[in-house]
């Protein structure tokens, strides 16, 4: 569904991503690891337009996507949840929700089953996003990605800022979504979070994928020695 190839990237003259490569399946969630500045959110934003790559290609079901404007991309299917929700804090759940319909693909999400999805948002429906818990305000940033009807959806450290029991609450979510054919992409920095939730790691390191498996019984030393540098650096 998702293929990337030799991908390269820079901010000015400053290479980030070098060769990058990463499949993402119909209907499967990869998490996306790697310390602080190993180039996650650049992968993401090359994915999704914000930054147009120097090289390598970028197909959703066999269509380039690198040259193409960010809500094309979204037309087509790939849709970002960002970090730190960037919600509109006067705006109602509700209207935060519609919003997300506005570059709508035509697909089974609508309001009422994002509020089916996450029934902790329907009571909420007409208050400030604002007013709602950091967990609730996350499920309304997922909520609002779900209806514009991804394909993939790319989610930016969801549970950045959180306390424990809001996390627990936005994955306890996000396993609803993970049981339609909706593909994930995750960037969360708890490892074993991480892991839990995905069929699949990749694991990134100064702009490189050094490590892609399954992630049940992943190897967490292996997975350590990548994402910190092991002593063969
Ligand atoms: N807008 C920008 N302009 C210049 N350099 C940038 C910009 N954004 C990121 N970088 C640099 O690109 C590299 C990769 O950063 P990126 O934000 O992609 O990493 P990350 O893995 O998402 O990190 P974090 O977990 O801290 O968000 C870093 O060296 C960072 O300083």
């Amino acid at each position: 569904m998702l293929s990337i190839r030799d991908l390269e990237a820079s901010y000015g003259s400053m290479s980030v991503l070098f060769g990058v490569g990463l499949d993402v399946a119909a209907g499967e969630t990869l998490s996306l690891i790697g310390s602080n500045g190993s180039g996650k959110s650049t992968l993401f934003s090359a994915i999704t337009g914000l930054l147009r790559p120097t090289a390598g290609e970028i197909e959703l079901d066999g269509l380039a996507m690198i040259g193409k404007s960010t809500s094309a991309i979204v037309d087509h299917g790939i849709v970002m949840v960002p970090e730190g929700r960037k919600l509109f804090p006067s705006l109602s759940v509700e209207e935060n929700l519609l919003l997300g319909a506005y570059c709508k693909r035509p697909g089974e999400w609508s309001l009422d089953r994002v509020l089916d999805t996450f029934p902790v948002l329907k009571d909420l429906r007409r208050r400030p996003s604002q007013a709602l818990s950091g967990g609730q305000q996350q499920l309304v940033a997922v909520g609002r990605a779900l209806m514009a009807n991804p394909k993939i959806l790319l989610c930016d450290e969801l549970s950045l800022g959180l306390s424990p029991s809001a996390v627990e609450v936005v994955y306890a979510g996000l396993q609803k979504v993970k049981e339609t054919k909706v593909s994930l992409v995750l960037v969360e920095q708890d490892i074993a979070r991480a892991l839990k939730e995905s069929d699949r790691f990749a694991c990134m390191r100064h702009g490189r994928i050094v490590l892609q498996g399954k992630s049940l019984n992943a190897d967490r030393t292996e997975i350590s020695n990548a994402y910190f540098g092991g002593s063969h650096d």
